[in-house]
């Protein structure tokens, strides 16, 4: 009946062929309530989309095993009897720095250098890991014979935490003990802020900076000849391995061995520094928070693997690469972030002109994409010493091109600012 009514309604006052009308007429039906459901449809959609995105940023954020190496269970600060001769325990239960500082400053005693003895402060080399680092010199107790040291100073403001691992990497270079191919502590100031840890000065800085002045016509400068032959970079070379035997005794490994890590003396002697990561490993067992310019590490590094000292002896070949091209970036035409994939399609660096096929051969063992087929830091050591026998004593690396610092960084995958100052200064 109703519908009859309606539609009686409707012819009335609809023509029959007037659909306009009748849709006018069935407003409610036609148009009011598919948009209803349309808007509710697209409100629901959103919020299902907003959810979705809120998810994903949050599984971003959160450190997935992309992130970070798994971290086996920490060996304390508190430095067992192995860890550091027995003689210390830093007491991990104090608050203040103050507090705790007075309380580790009788562990740390044997190693306190009297800041009055610490003259004056001479120039800041760079910025370290942990703050900046300076040239002092120090008085030696004879007015006429001043020892010029480097001072690490933890940068300030500094926590707890930050004072605790300060301390636990001086802690760790009195552990590592001595080596001469190892940069060696002399002392701490640690009973009161700012902390300083005083190192020996290897006057002539790192290696990449003396690689880069061979290229420029610089003979030599207080007493350190810019001339390198085939013979010197197998004994820097050498010396390096050594260093990495040391540690590797020690169940440690360096985890960033590059030419801008290794200083040298004007008689070529070499010294390994940054120990920064192989405290880590010390007190972590890996590698976990720094970032390390991606081209000189091993592919198991690249892919998060665990690594040990064979991933030192991948970039102890990339070392070699830098010393015989004197100092140019690795793999210049891949970019830092394509490495993992260039090696993933098993590419090494071609043979740099001015390297022979045996020291080729030792790079291209380096590089081995298994860690099992690379040699140890010995056996690359004895490697080493053969061919030192018959290298080149005579003809001189020579590279004409300079270097352009911020050109190279941005090709090394290298922040500028972690250059260091000895090269522009000359
Ligand atoms: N004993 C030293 N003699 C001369 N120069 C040094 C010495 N120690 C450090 N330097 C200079 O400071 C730079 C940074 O040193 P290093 O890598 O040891 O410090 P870092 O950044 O605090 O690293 P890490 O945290 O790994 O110890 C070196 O490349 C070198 O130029």
């Amino acid at each position: 009946m109703g519908d009859e009514r309606g539609m009686t309604r409707m012819l009335l006052e609809c023509g029959l062929n007037d659909k306009l009308c009748v849709i006018q007429e069935k407003q409610y039906e036609v148009i009011i309530v598919p948009t209803f459901l349309v808007t509710i449809f697209l409100i629901l959609l959103g919020v299902i989309l907003w959810l979705f995105m809120r998810e994903q940023r949050t599984q971003q954020q959160r450190p997935g095993p992309q992130d970070i190496a798994p971290v086996p269970p920490s060996r304390d600060l508190s430095w067992e009897a192995a860890g550091c001769g027995g003689n210390v325990a830093l007491p991990l239960k104090e608050t203040s720095v103050e507090n705790f500082l007075g309380a580790t400053t009788p562990a740390l005693a044997k190693l306190e250098v009297p800041r009055e003895q610490l003259s004056e402060v001479l120039e800041q080399i760079c910025n370290g890991s942990c703050g900046p680092i300076f040239r002092a010199s120090m008085n030696t107790g004879d007015p006429s014979k001043p020892k010029s040291v480097i001072l690490k100073a933890l940068k300030e403001p500094a926590g707890l935490h930050e004072v605790q691992d300060f301390l636990g990497r001086v802690q760790f270079h009195q552990y590592l003990g001595k080596h001469k191919n190892l940069v060696q502590l002399e002392g701490c100031c640690t009973e009161k802020l700012p902390l300083y840890m005083v190192l020996e000065d290897v006057a002539h800085g790192d290696l990449l900076s003396f690689l880069w002045t061979c290229r420029r016509d610089v003979m030599t400068m207080d007493g350190l000849l810019y001339d390198l032959t085939e013979k010197q970079v197998y004994h820097i070379g050498k010396q390096v391995l050594l260093a990495l035997e040391f540690l590797q005794d020690k169940h440690l490994f360096h985890g960033d061995v590059a030419a801008r890590n290794i200083l040298i003396q004007s008689d070529l002697t070499a010294k390994l520094c940054g120990l920064g990561l192989a405290y880590e490993v010390y007190t972590r067992g890996t590698i976990s928070s720094q970032t390390i310019p991606l081209k000189w590490l091993a592919p198991e590094r690249l892919l998060l693997r665990p690594a040990g000292i064979k991933a030192d002896v991948w970039s102890f070949g990339i070392l070699l690469y830098e010393m015989v091209t004197l100092g140019a970036p690795p793999y210049p035409e891949v970019p830092p972030t394509s490495i993992l994939q260039h090696l993933q399609r098993r590419k090494i660096m071609k043979r740099p002109s001015s390297c022979t096929h045996t020291m080729y051969n030792i790079m291209k063992s380096c590089w081995r994409w298994h860690e099992a087929g690379r040699p140890s830091p010995r056996e690359l050591r004895l490697r080493l010493e053969a061919a030192v026998r018959t290298a080149d004593d005579k003809a001189v690396l020579q590279v004409p091109e300079l270097v352009v610092p911020e050109l190279y960084a941005a090709v090394a995958g290298i922040r500028v600012e972690t250059l260091f100052y000895n090269y522009s200064i000359l």
